[in-house]
């Protein structure tokens, strides 16, 4: 597992959302082999979202040939509410970047037959391929998506009781009513984000310091089921400062060491490429030292008439000036002053 530590959750979000941007242009996607990604929900991935939106209107980035599945919904929450996560993944990045309708899928808290939706869900997951990257939060218990303390780490999508610390902590987003917050929900199971191929999670906060500490440093325990990463191959958490503050002093140095060895290996491995990327970083406004160096700059073009095999060819190098992006924020409190703090190095993952 990799434990990536910045200063703060503007600095969590704008890595995050790079690396997330690597991925998606590194994996190269087509229509024939889609890049397909689960998604959270939540406080802390809203300035994730800005920033991929951020990167498709500088061109940067597209969605064209991703899928995604969204990892929760609460049951009997119109969609159309607010506070659904059907809404919440419109309001913050659907409906501002070019995924395609089709490859959009959610869990439906309303359908008819609860079960019979989850499994078709599965199915789905599995049609398409599985998933190549689940980004993820957590919840104060550890939760991941909905997985409540006591979830079968075998678990697949399925109905699930909200944990009474759940609800309170989601009372926020309906004025403060515990009462108004839905006690079950749609949730993939603890085995589906196991069976991505890789699992990112982003972990702010001191109110989350123990879940870390848990997934970290303690066994692999369904009372917290954040814990399974430990389990997986290819497992990475981008955590702030203050969520480490339960961690022991030698693991957090410990995880700052790795990436300190990585970023002396990156530094000689560029020094060869440090013209061409000052010039790059030169020509793009909201260039940060946490982007990854070779792909800025780039704007992707989407040529519709040319091979939908090969995206490769279908993206063009053109102009590299990015617009600054817009003063923004919402009913979660987040805010983005268009600055786009990052940290203070680069962060390119073993
Ligand atoms: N079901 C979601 C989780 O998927 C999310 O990780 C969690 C954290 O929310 P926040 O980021 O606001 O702390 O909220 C809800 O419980």
């Amino acid at each position: 597992m990799r434990l990536i530590i910045r200063e703060d959750p503007k600095a969590v979000a704008y890595y995050t959302a790079n690396y997330v941007r690597q991925r998606i242009n590194e994996f190269k996607p087509t229509r024939k082999r889609p890049f397909v990604m689960g998604l959270p929900t939540g406080s802390t991935p809203v300035e994730v979202y800005w920033h991929l939106v951020d990167f498709y209107k500088q061109g940067i980035l597209s969605f064209k040939n991703v899928i995604t599945f969204s990892m929760d919904e609460y049951v009997g929450l119109p969609r159309s509410h607010p506070e659904s996560y059907c809404s919440f993944m419109h309001r913050h990045l659907y409906d501002h970047i070019d995924l395609k309708p089709e490859n959009i899928y959610m869990l439906d808290g309303n359908a008819e037959d609860l079960a019979a939706e989850c499994q078709r869900y599965e199915e789905c997951i599995k049609d398409v391929g599985g998933i190549e990257l689940f980004l993820g939060g957590i919840g104060p218990d550890g939760h991941i998506a909905f997985n409540e303390p006591g979830s079968s780490l075998e678990s697949v999508t399925r109905v699930k009781t909200l944990a009474y610390e759940t609800v309170l902590a989601n009372a926020r987003f309906f004025g403060g009513d515990v009462n108004k917050v839905p006690k079950l929900a749609l949730t993939v199971g603890v085995g589906t984000v196991r069976a991505a191929r890789e699992v990112l999670l982003i972990i702010t906060g001191a109110h989350k310091a123990v879940a870390l500490a848990k997934c970290i440093e303690e066994g692999v325990n369904h009372m917290w089921t954040v814990s399974v990463v430990q389990l997986h191959p290819s497992a990475m958490v981008v955590c702030d400062e203050d969520a480490t503050l339960e961690l022991h002093v030698k693991t957090v140095r410990y995880f700052k060491s790795i990436e300190q060895v990585q970023e002396q290996l990156i530094g000689r491995q560029n020094i060869g490429l440090k013209g061409s990327i000052s010039k790059l970083s030169g020509a793009n406004a909201n260039h940060q030292p946490d982007a990854p160096q070779p792909e800025a700059g780039k704007q992707i073009s989407d040529d519709e008439s040319s091979s939908d095999e090969s995206s490769a060819e279908d993206t063009k190098i053109t102009s590299t000036v990015a617009p600054p992006a817009s003063s923004r924020s919402d009913a979660h409190g987040v805010r983005s002053n268009g600055a786009l703090t990052s940290a203070a190095t680069a962060g390119n993952p073993f």
